[in-house]
């Protein structure tokens, strides 16, 4: 097995994102040693009776003193307040990254608390599930799975690959992406998708009063996949929506243009509107079938017995 790529890695917050992260750097031995940091003392507790980590600290800045790689696994809210912390004792020439789903936020909020010599690599992997929490993570989350690297102003070139070859590491394929570009593609693909299953979600459990539980009884596979997703932690989603705002709202604008419509055409009886639209839909994706980009989660019922959702 080849030498680990960093000597210490840090983990801030302990959660699905992180939890993965430390089964897929000890899958390849790529980290020396991980330790991690919780804000919840049940969750310390969780990852400490598990052995998630080498090393469960009480404070971010333990866990983070000395690494040469700090990753801040923590809701995108959150990110702030936990740089701040951390800033006295990173060492010259470590690495501060992030998992956060909202980049340009992110950047605004961490990169004025590091230190000069400190390299700050902001970074995205885009696989998840529904569940939260140590236990919820698995080694193989990320095979296959893109991980975008969105370098700041000025970033180190060996840094970045070394970051990255961590990332591939664990099963990863990279690509570089600006972050206002990063957040508008991930509006699209990810935080408006997240937001419609939601509403879906919410509108069935107002009519399951109408309908006497009916609607969750026999919901057919689409609307089960959006129950799963509506499964979502809260938190992380609210953070989401909060700091990501503009291009969620630019999406959701165009989104409610096309419902309507397709809602005119359903009360105008257009049949042709809908046949064409539908057909359009069907050749996206069968477009990323081909292209060999469907590249669904591994097994989201992994972690699904023992997942639970930690503070
Ligand atoms: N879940 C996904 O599908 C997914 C995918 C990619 C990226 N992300 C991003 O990864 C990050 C973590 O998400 P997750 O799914 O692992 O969440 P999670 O809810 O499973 O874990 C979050 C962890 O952060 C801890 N935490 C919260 N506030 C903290 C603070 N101030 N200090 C220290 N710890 C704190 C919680 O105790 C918990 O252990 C988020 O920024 C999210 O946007 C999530
Ligand atoms: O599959 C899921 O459960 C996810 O929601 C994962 C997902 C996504 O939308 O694809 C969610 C948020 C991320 O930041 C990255 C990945």
């Amino acid at each position: 097995m080849s030498a680990p790529i960093y000597g210490r890695v840090a983990l801030i917050g302990l959660g699905l994102i992180a939890s993965s992260m430390a089964h897929a750097m000890r899958r390849a031995n790529l980290a020396g040693e991980i330790t991690g940091h919780a804000r919840s003392a049940a969750t310390r507790e969780t990852a400490a009776e598990i052995g998630l980590v080498d090393r469960v600290c009480d404070t971010a800045a333990e866990a983070a003193d000395g690494a040469d790689l700090v990753v801040l696994c923590v809701p995108v809210g959150a990110m702030e307040a936990v740089a701040r912390e951390i800033a006295p004792v990173l060492k010259p020439g470590a690495t501060v990254s992030d998992v956060g789903s909202v980049k340009r936020a992110v950047i605004e909020a961490v990169a004025p608390h590091i230190p000069e010599g400190v390299h700050f690599i902001p970074a995205h992997p885009l696989a998840g599930t529904e569940h939260s929490g140590p236990r919820a993570g698995f080694a193989e989350l990320f095979d296959n799975r893109w991980c975008l690297i969105v370098p700041v102003e000025n970033s180190d070139a060996a840094a970045t690959a070394r970051l990255s070859a961590l990332w591939e590491g664990m099963g990863a394929h990279v690509d570089v992406m600006d972050a206002d570009h990063h957040d508008l593609v991930l509006a699209v693909t990810s935080h408006t998708p997240h937001l419609i299953a939601y509403t879906m979600v919410g509108v069935a459990d107002d009519l399951r009063r109408v309908t006497d539980s009916e609607v969750i009884k026999y919901s057919a596979a689409g609307f089960r996949d959006f129950t799963r997703i509506a499964a979502s932690d809260p938190t992380m989603w609210r953070d989401v929506f909060l700091t990501n705002k503009e291009a969620t709202l630019e999406i959701l604008g165009r989104f409610t243009e096309e419902l309507f419509a397709l809602q005119r055409a359903i009360r105008t009886g257009d049949g042709d509107h809908l046949h064409d639209y539908f057909t359009r839909t069907r050749a996206i994706r069968r477009g990323i079938i081909e292209a060999g980009q469907d590249t669904a989660a591994p097994d989201f019922g992994r972690g699904a017995a023992s997942a639970r959702k930690e503070g």
